[in-house]
């Protein structure tokens, strides 16, 4: 009798699109992925912060995406370990669902090297047979200090790494300062696509149809990082105060710790208004606030979240005494 042969055709595992932002603290990745969402909205999002409360979800209110967050450190060290289960669990929510997005994105912290994301997206079997590294973008702001590639060696590793280079807030700088961050683009990432997007509106299809290089890994261990050398504090704010009062207050302590305070970011409320208001800083610079629709969750405690560099003593206690004086 004849045996039957049975077919040994596999049905291949379909692998999700990743694309990873990664940038400097405050280079507009969150902004460029709340454009990127509007355009693409059947993605899941992991938000990465170096800060201990989460602050950038806010911003993402409005789009209706699964989000997951991982705060309190960096995708290359304190949370690295975080980033395996979650994919995977995505991953099986995902086959269990219908398949209900068609891609990642993944934003790094600020500080982040993006090169252990791909380490783990391109080296651990189960992941790399479900998920395919689509595109690094890299944002890189255009009013950044040119002395930061010197002194924060992580802004060159981002930049290094990817494969589309972002550059932002073109509007607010004028063309010398964009020559020479365009300059250190050319020298750092010769062969990455160079992009501009300005408040995060950008040609989508560029973004979601552009192919992955391939990436020469390293076949061991990646080596150790060395250990970023910036702080974070989180610190609450449960007296509500105007915006007038805040700015007062804000823009003495980025004024005075210009060097050191180099992002500064928080969810306020105000009396003005219910809606909590979002508050951004970078680098002696604090941007307009955007106010967000009100939620059921909303607690009232404002958070202002530093990252700094250097050793300030109390600066949580500073903040909070600067803040007491101008509403007096
Ligand atoms: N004028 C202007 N402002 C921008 C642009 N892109 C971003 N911003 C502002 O810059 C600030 C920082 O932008 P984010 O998108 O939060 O930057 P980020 O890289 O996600 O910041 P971290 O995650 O904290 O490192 C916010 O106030 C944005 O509104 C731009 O192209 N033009």
């Amino acid at each position: 009798m004849q045996a039957t042969k049975l077919s040994t055709k596999i049905k291949p595992i379909h692998r999700i699109p990743v694309i990873i932002i990664s940038g400097f603290l405050g280079s507009g990745k969150t902004t460029l992925l709340n454009g990127l969402l509007s355009h693409a909205p059947k993605s899941a999002v992991i938000i990465n912060e170096f800060g201990a409360t989460g602050i950038d979800q806010h911003l993402l209110r409005q789009h209706k995406v699964p989000l997951s967050t991982l705060v309190g450190g960096c995708l290359c060290c304190q949370v690295r370990g975080s980033l395996t289960p979650l994919l995977k669990n995505l991953r099986m929510a995902w086959d269990a669902n219908n398949n209900y997005f068609e891609r990642v994105i993944i934003e790094t912290s600020g500080i982040a090297n993006p090169e252990s994301v791909l380490d783990i997206l391109l080296k651990d079997r189960w992941l790399s047979a479900r998920y395919s590294v689509q595109s690094a973008i890299t944002t890189v702001s255009a009013i950044m200090d040119v002395q930061h590639f010197e002194r924060f060696p992580e802004v060159a590793a981002q930049i290094a790494w990817a494969d589309s280079v972002v550059l932002t807030q073109t509007d607010l700088a004028d063309a010398f300062q964009q020559q020479s961050i365009q300059a250190k683009l050319d020298q750092l990432a010769p062969a990455a696509m160079h992009l501009m997007a300005v408040q995060g509106d950008i040609d989508v299809d560029v973004i979601l149809n552009t192919g992955k290089k391939i990436r020469p890994l390293l076949k061991d261990k990646l080596p150790l990082l060395a250990a970023h050398a910036f702080n974070t504090i989180s610190v609450p704010l449960p007296v509500a105060m105007s915006w007038q009062q805040l700015h007062t207050a804000l823009s003495y302590l980025t004024t005075y710790y210009s060097e050191q305070l180099v992002r500064l970011k928080g969810l306020v409320y105000t009396p003005e208004c219910p809606q909590p208001l979002l508050i951004q800083g970078v680098a002696g610079r604090l941007y307009l606030p955007t106010r967000l629709a009100q939620r059921v969750s909303d607690d009232g405690v404002g958070r202002l979240v530093v990252i700094y560099t250097g050793d300030i003593a109390n600066f949580a206690e500073i903040i909070l005494a600067q803040c007491a004086i101008t509403r007096s």
